[in-house]
């Protein structure tokens, strides 16, 4: 990390929204997060979580608004941009025929990582011993540490991770939410889309809950009582699932 001052509006999400065609994947958001926050998204299928992360990660292009980070927008300076972010999608199919390695180190060479660093991120991740392994043999746990470790290699100033401890047993998920918290220590912003409300409670300082394209509540974690913010999300979840009369 460099020596700037933390941040209070590092990200900056403005009247961001998604239509595909006649269908609106996210009615139109404001939001600003912190530098060092973590930032959990939750909310059931389709409520368009993961599609809010693919536009703060430049990944797809909002319909309206703008997102900035640290005062620098997607559309006017992409690479000033795209080198603060690392970004773990939900779902990702491997190449044929490359290495846990050498997948790794293809990344960790874009963004000017020092070699040595490659092994310390394949250690942190567990994967030190599959390093010659085809990232296609991996399970999907190991999988899903890989894609977070090539989210993480250049440390970037901001993670964005799309269900990262999906697959993970529960060995992993501790060792995530331990990392997770070493990242926010070192001054990284984290924003996570889970569907596992523990973790979004253990980790979040603020939990923003989403519904059918709609930002519907949003809790600062560190005043909630986290057994009754989980007991309230599992509530708008139940009734998001209900028929309506
Ligand atoms: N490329 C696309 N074209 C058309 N519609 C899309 C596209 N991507 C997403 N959508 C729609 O946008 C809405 C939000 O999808 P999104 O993937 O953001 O949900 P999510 O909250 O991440 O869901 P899940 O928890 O199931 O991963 C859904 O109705 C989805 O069908």
């Amino acid at each position: 990390m460099d020596n700037q001052p933390f941040r209070t509006d590092m990200i900056s999400v403005s009247d961001v929204s998604k239509r595909y065609g006649g269908h609106t994947a996210l009615a139109p958001v404001t939001l600003e997060f912190a530098q060092g926050q973590i930032v959990a998204l939750c909310g059931g299928n389709g409520a368009g979580k993961s599609t809010l992360i693919k536009m703060i990660a430049g990944m797809i292009p909002p319909s309206t608004g703008e997102v900035t980070i640290d005062g620098i927008g997607w559309r006017r300076h992409r690479t000033a941009y795209a080198k603060k972010i690392g970004y773990m999608p939900d779902d990702f199919q491997f190449p044929g025929g490359v290495t846990v390695r050498e997948w790794l180190g293809f990344y960790a060479a874009l963004r000017h990582v020092h070699p040595e660093w490659i092994d310390e991120m394949l250690g942190k991740v567990g994967l030190q011993e599959h390093a010659h392994k085809l990232c296609t043999s991996l399970s999907k746990g190991m999988r899903q540490r890989l894609m977070l470790a090539q989210a993480a290699v250049a440390k970037p100033a901001v993670l964005l991770l799309d269900e990262p401890t999906n697959g993970l047993d529960l060995h992993w998920i501790s060792w995530f939410v331990a990392m997770m918290k070493e990242f926010r220590q070192s001054g990284q912003t984290i924003v996570f889309s889970t569907h596992q409300l523990e973790v979004a409670t253990e980790l979040a300082d603020e939990l923003i809950y989403i519904h059918d394209g709609k930002l519907l509540k949003t809790f600062i974690c560190k005043q909630a009582d986290r057994q009754h913010m989980q007991e309230e999300i599992q509530d708008l979840l139940f009734a998001a699932a209900m028929p309506s009369a």
